[in-house]
């Protein structure tokens, strides 16, 4: 039984409809010992001959069984709406938290193992929030009146009752450490093995192209195993826990009943069996909730670390607007990732003008990504400045920044959703006008168009059923669509034909562009190149690919 100081915090939003569950708990609790009190009564009159009371008092206790089944109908519903509002609510505080925590956060991360915290921990909140919560507020309370309810009937029988009560809720504690250690061993397990069932599937190709299905076959048994263990060292604690309480309640019932029997008493003491019974009912259904809440519980871990992580950059700029065209300066911009012993990149100075594509070249780790990554502000320099316009990048508010660079990646996510869905990404207002006018600009409503359903066609996980050419097109129409004065293509041009490229050169008309490349081919239309080494700028200059063709002539 654990009260999670920080999953409290969370319960905040929903404590409302937590309050009304625990409320119809007490209600559903006060109809149970009803009833009991009432068939107690009426089968005492029977028993008497005084059968023009049993008739009422039964007549009553089917009134209060009525009203009891409504009551679990509407705690059923009440619960039910509960756990929705949870789950989304923290889903909603989630996604909000890792878009603000951005690629440089996930780039550190597994992603099945968030995957995992994000479905299954946050599915398992649900039942510590809508069942358990509200079922510890009416185990704090019917107990307790019950009990001081007998010590007014019968002061033995509430002591050896308020005893095992107090035994039941107490004494399994002392395995509650043990029981969240191997709680979370089991949960890490489990993480573990849904990350590696993801990779798996999303790198069946690269494994198939190995041979190595087999060992990766092997790797999950071995997970798997690991998940068997931990979860029936898990168990046996339970099990346990489960056995201890199940024998005080047997017992606490028993001493009950023996304390309270008295000779020619036979329906006081069956009147103190029953409530004794309804006061050990709510411990019971929390025993049950708490083993149903519990796989939540265990992922509180993961929660905590994805709340309480630091987004890299602070959102405390209050700039509104990246004008058009701007003038884009990096100033003596150095910037070391968390935990690298070397920066990425160092003494970064040069300007792209109004309007001019520069292209960014240099080997495999030069420090392309990480500049690209500066403009955007996933993380902010740690020396120097990046500015637009003379304003520094962090005196712009993130939504303003963002929306006014579009970026065209190598790689180019499209999500499962029809191309339309893909495309108002974008823009969420554009019209169907809007969309084929920009897919024609980008060489993309040709192909669009011949597709089964055009621009309804649902396209698969990440734009799967398109060719390599063709989802770049669409991230050209979508950010035509985004209209941005600031264009990053990132390696945009790799899987690009003449077609694409003219599309390209379309899209950065009238736009300030920075262009990252590997290949010299890819940059010809730069206004200027900027040569990366080592993290910082060896060459600068607008003369440099005629510089380079030439020599590449002379070689030749
Ligand atoms: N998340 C990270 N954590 C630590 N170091 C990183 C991280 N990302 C990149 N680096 C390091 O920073 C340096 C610059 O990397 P960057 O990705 O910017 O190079 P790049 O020029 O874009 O390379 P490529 O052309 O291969 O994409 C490299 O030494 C790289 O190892």
């Amino acid at each position: 039984m654990i009260v999670h100081p920080r999953l409290l915090q969370l319960s905040g939003s929903v404590k409302g409809p937590m309050a009304a569950c625990a409320a119809l708990g007490l209600a559903v609790s006060a109809a149970y010992v009803g009833q009991a009190l009432l068939l107690t009564a009426a089968l005492a009159a029977l028993a008497e001959g005084r059968h023009g009371d049993t008739v009422p008092l039964l007549a009553w206790a089917l009134a209060v069984i009525a009203v009891r089944a409504a009551l679990l109908w509407a705690r059923a519903c009440v619960t039910a709406w509960a756990g929705a509002l949870v789950k989304a609510r923290l889903r909603d505080r989630l996604v909000e938290r890792l878009g603000r925590l951005g690629p440089a956060y996930l780039t550190g991360t597994r992603t099945g193992r968030l995957q995992t915290t994000l479905v299954d921990g946050v599915e398992g909140l649900e039942a510590y929030f809508s069942r358990y919560l509200p079922q510890l507020a009416v185990t704090c309370c019917v107990p307790v009146a019950l009990v001081g309810w007998l010590f007014t009937v019968h002061a033995g029988a509430a002591a050896v009752l308020a005893a095992a009560v107090a035994g039941v809720l107490v004494i399994p504690r002392f395995w509650d450490a043990t029981l969240l250690r191997r709680g979370r061993s089991r949960w890490t397990a489990f993480a573990d093995l849904a990350a590696d069932y993801l990779e798996a599937t999303q790198g069946m190709a690269t494994l198939r192209a190995f041979g190595a299905v087999r060992r990766l076959g092997d790797r999950l048994a071995e997970r798997a195993h690991l998940l068997y263990v931990t979860t029936m060292r898990q168990l046996r604690v339970s099990l346990v826990e489960k056995g201890v309480s199940t024998f005080l309640i047997q017992a606490g019932t028993a001493g009950a009943v023996l304390a309270a029997a008295r000779p020619g008493d036979a329906w006081g003491v069956f009147a103190i069996l029953l409530v004794t019974v309804e006061c050990f009912r709510p411990v019971r259904e929390l025993s049950e909730h708490w083993h149903a809440g519990y796989l939540g519980i265990t992922a509180v871990d993961g929660l905590r670390d994805l709340l309480s992580a630091r987004p890299p950059v602070r959102d405390t700029g209050t700039g509104t607007r990246v004008g058009a065209a701007p003038e884009i300066v990096f100033d003596d911009v150095a910037f070391t990732y968390p935990g690298a012993r070397r920066p990425a990149v160092h003494g970064v100075s040069f300007t792209v003008g109004r309007g001019q594509t520069v292209a960014l070249i240099g080997p495999s780790g030069a420090g392309k990504s990480t500049l690209a990554a500066l403009l955007q502000r996933h993380v902010d320099p740690d020396r120097g400045a990046v500015r637009i316009d003379g304003v520094d990048l962090r005196e712009l508010s993130l939504d303003a920044l963002r929306a006014g660079i579009a970026v065209v990646a190598q790689d180019t996510y499209l999500f499962h959703g029809s191309v339309a869905d893909n495309l108002r990404l974008a823009r969420s207002e554009a019209s169907d006008e809007d969309l084929a006018a920009a897919a024609r600009a980008a060489g993309a409503h040709g192909f669009v168009s011949a597709l089964p359903q055009g621009y309804d066609t649902v396209l698969g996980e990440r734009g799967a059923t398109l060719s390599g050419g063709q989802r770049q097109r669409l991230a050209v129409a979508r950010a035509l669509l985004a209209d941005a004065p600031v264009l990053l293509l990132d390696e945009a041009t790799s899987h690009v034909d003449v077609q694409g490229e003219e599309a390209l050169a379309g899209l950065r008309r009238g736009r300030t562009c920075l262009l990252i490349a590997h290949r010299l081919s890819s940059v010809r239309d730069a206004d200027r190149i900027v040569v990366l080494e080592e993290g910082t700028v060896a060459e600068n200059g607008a003369d440099y690919y005629r510089r380079l063709r030439a020599a590449d002539e002379v070689s030749a």
